[in-house]
């Protein structure tokens, strides 16, 4: 349950289980929602935390996913981690209990349950190496849901045509249920014209790294999507929140090209401010007694995220 520290990976099962329990026991602030279904028919669900939850009040929301990719099973211990915190701290700690009274946010920690099932379910103590989704492609399975949004898709050499590869980009844009899914979900918190959601998050790992957009490009600037303010204010959060969790901060595209990327399009489409961490643990598969050790590195980060939601510009002493 909630309570305890990890010991052990979450099934996906275990997962909703404790998305359900914690709705059970936070009524008032913890309310469970489902985005949709992917492509074999599994929810894919999350947590809106908030007080007044079942309310759409007029707060600043954060979107947090996890587990985009299925054998990066640190991630959804680190987004269960901080339903936990929010939700066990609302009332006796007064940061969390300002943040869950001025924030809406929207925590899914197994994005890709289909992948997720896959890779869990092999015949060794680790997993399958299973990233993708589970769709057909043809003569293979899986698309990188990380390649297939819709922002510069396909582009720039940073993601694969062939069905085969672990960067395969699907047919087109949102080809993925899962991709679309998510396009969906956040074109959803578009309220009377105007974006609600402020700041974004995606945690893969393992590479200990906190990630700002472009992927797609080089550049830090891009005229009419990337000002110099935007980029200033993406670097100086990326590298406080690597401050906290000793995580190396730099630009998505500092690594590699990617396109089509999460981040790409919540930034690109709908400006909102959007990271990628790379959690650490060494593996894909840290062993479960290094779960605990390696979520609390980042809890920091992820408060100071969701606090950022009202005012991104405060990490360069800018009013919004
Ligand atoms: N988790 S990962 O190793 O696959 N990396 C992610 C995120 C990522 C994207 C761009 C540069 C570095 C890391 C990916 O989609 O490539
Ligand atoms: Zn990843």
């Amino acid at each position: 349950g909630p309570t305890a520290a990890a010991t052990s990976y979450h099934t996906f099962a275990e997962a909703m289980a404790e998305i359900d329990t914690v709705a059970a026991r936070y009524p008032q602030i913890a309310r469970k929602f489902v985005a949709g279904k992917s492509y074999q028919g599994r929810d894919i669900a999350g947590l809106k935390i908030s007080d007044n939850v079942a309310t759409d009040e007029d707060e600043p929301e954060v979107l947090i996913i996890a587990n985009i990719h299925a054998r990066e099973r640190l991630t959804a211990e680190q987004a269960l981690d901080h339903i936990a915190r929010l939700t066990q701290g609302y009332g006796s700690d007064s940061r969390i209990t300002q943040l869950v009274n001025g924030r809406e946010i929207w925590i899914m920690p197994m994005v890709n349950p289909d992948g997720q099932v896959y890779d869990m379910t092999s015949d060794t103590s680790s997993g399958r190496m299973w990233r993708k989704n589970r769709q057909p492609n043809g003569t293979s399975t899986g698309t990188d849901l990380n390649r297939n949004f819709a922002y510069r898709w396909g582009c720039c050499g940073g993601s694969s045509g062939n069905g085969a590869s672990e960067t395969y980009r699907g047919t087109a844009a949102e080809s993925a249920p899962e991709t679309k899914v998510l396009a969906n979900f956040v074109r959803s918190r578009v309220v009377g014209g105007e974006q609600q959601l402020k700041m974004f998050l995606d945690i893969h790992s393992v590479a200990e790294l906190v990630l700002w957009p472009f992927g797609y490009t080089y550049s830090d600037t891009v005229a009419g999507a990337m000002s110099a303010d935007e980029q200033a204010t993406h670097r100086a959060i990326g590298r406080e929140l690597a401050g906290t969790n000793g995580f190396t901060p730099e630009q998505s595209s500092d690594l590699y090209i990617t396109d089509g990327t999460t981040i790409d399009w919540t930034w690109g489409q709908y400006r909102i401010f959007s990271l990628t961490f790379e959690l650490g643990g060494g593996s894909f598969y840290p062993p479960p007694s290094a779960i605990d050790g390696e979520v609390q590195r980042s809890r920091e980060a992820l408060l100071r995220l969701t606090e950022y939601a009202d005012c991104p510009y405060r990490a360069i002493g800018k009013q919004g």
